[in-house]
């Protein structure tokens, strides 16, 4: 069983704003998830929960603000340009550097992300899926790889893979195209994906997107085994409230790029602010 450590600092934003053009996507945010905890970002639709994971992995660079990984400072930035003029939120002035990392840095760095649409190589079978993303963590390119260069870290490749697969469930699959595995083997091969890059983060943006109750339930048991299987820390985005509500340590609540609460599951589902955040969605809808 992995020994949570509380306190030890896993990912850590500080003052993030994301700002496109005129539009404040994530405003001022600070968020901190601590080694092997699960920690859920919450918010209505457009709330910005995506944009904040796509600043974390390196897809965007915030507009002001800073991300630390394990106590690092891995990305910071401040407006410039026509930025200086349009910027529209807090700590203008507060961060000097330009720190940025791409998405294959920071995978390597122990940051793994799964994705709100699915993103696997569809053609390909289920074992080439998770043998490119192991290849995404190492030196060894498609060239090496495909033709054997290295033959040892290769033959390790291949066996981490298959055992990565049978440790999820999918060993049987192996062989199969991954476009033809059912919704919610598809999700898990997705998993697969990012354990495969060997993450001591995991990001999960809505894991449970088209899944029905029982299928929900399967996940956030199987969030949880391999939470302790992988020694993960887990960050996720989720709509199912059960889901969040069952799974989480901590929770994160935003709403127009803002944080409005944090707390554990209990205070966050009594939270006034939450509840009007979420029915004056559903109201508008
Ligand atoms: N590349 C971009 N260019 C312009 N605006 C963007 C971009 N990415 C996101 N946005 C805007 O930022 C806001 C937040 O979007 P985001 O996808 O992060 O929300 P979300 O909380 O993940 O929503 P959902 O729960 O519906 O997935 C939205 O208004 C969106 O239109």
């Amino acid at each position: 069983m992995h020994e949570n450590v509380k306190g030890e600092s896993m990912l850590r934003l500080e003052n993030v704003t994301m700002q496109f053009g005129g539009v404040v996507s994530v405003n001022n945010l600070s968020m901190e998830v601590n080694k092997g905890e699960i920690v859920s970002l919450i918010g209505p639709n457009g709330a910005g929960k995506t944009t904040a994971f796509n600043v974390i992995t390196g897809v965007y660079a915030p507009t002001n603000g800073a991300v630390y990984f394990k106590g690092e400072k891995i990305i910071e930035n401040y407006p410039k340009g026509k930025m200086r003029k349009l910027y529209a939120s807090e700590n203008y002035g507060k961060y000097k550097n330009t720190i940025e990392k791409t998405p294959d840095q920071i995978t390597k760095l122990g940051v793994a992300r799964t994705f709100q649409n699915i993103r696997l190589f569809k053609e390909l079978s289920v074992f080439e899926n998770v043998l490119i993303a192991k290849h995404m963590r190492q030196r060894a390119n498609l060239f090496s790889a495909t033709f054997m260069i290295n033959y040892a870290e290769e033959k390790k490749n291949r066996e981490d893979c298959m055992r990565l697969l049978e440790i999820l469930g999918l060993a049987d699959l192996k062989d199969e195209v991954a476009s033809s595995l059912p919704y919610g083997k598809q999700r898990r091969l997705e998993i697969a994906r990012a354990l495969a890059t060997s993450p001591e983060l995991l990001l999960l943006d809505e894991p449970a997107a088209g899944m029905n109750p029982q299928e929900t339930m399967e996940l956030t048991q199987f969030i949880r085994r391999i939470k302790d299987d992988f020694k993960l820390t887990v960050f996720l985005i989720e709509h199912h409230m059960n889901l969040v509500m069952d799974i989480s340590d901590r929770i994160y609540v935003i709403d127009f790029g803002k944080e409005i609460a944090t707390g554990i599951p209990a205070e966050i589902q009594n939270n006034p602010r939450v509840i009007e955040a979420y029915l004056g969605v559903s109201g508008d809808e």
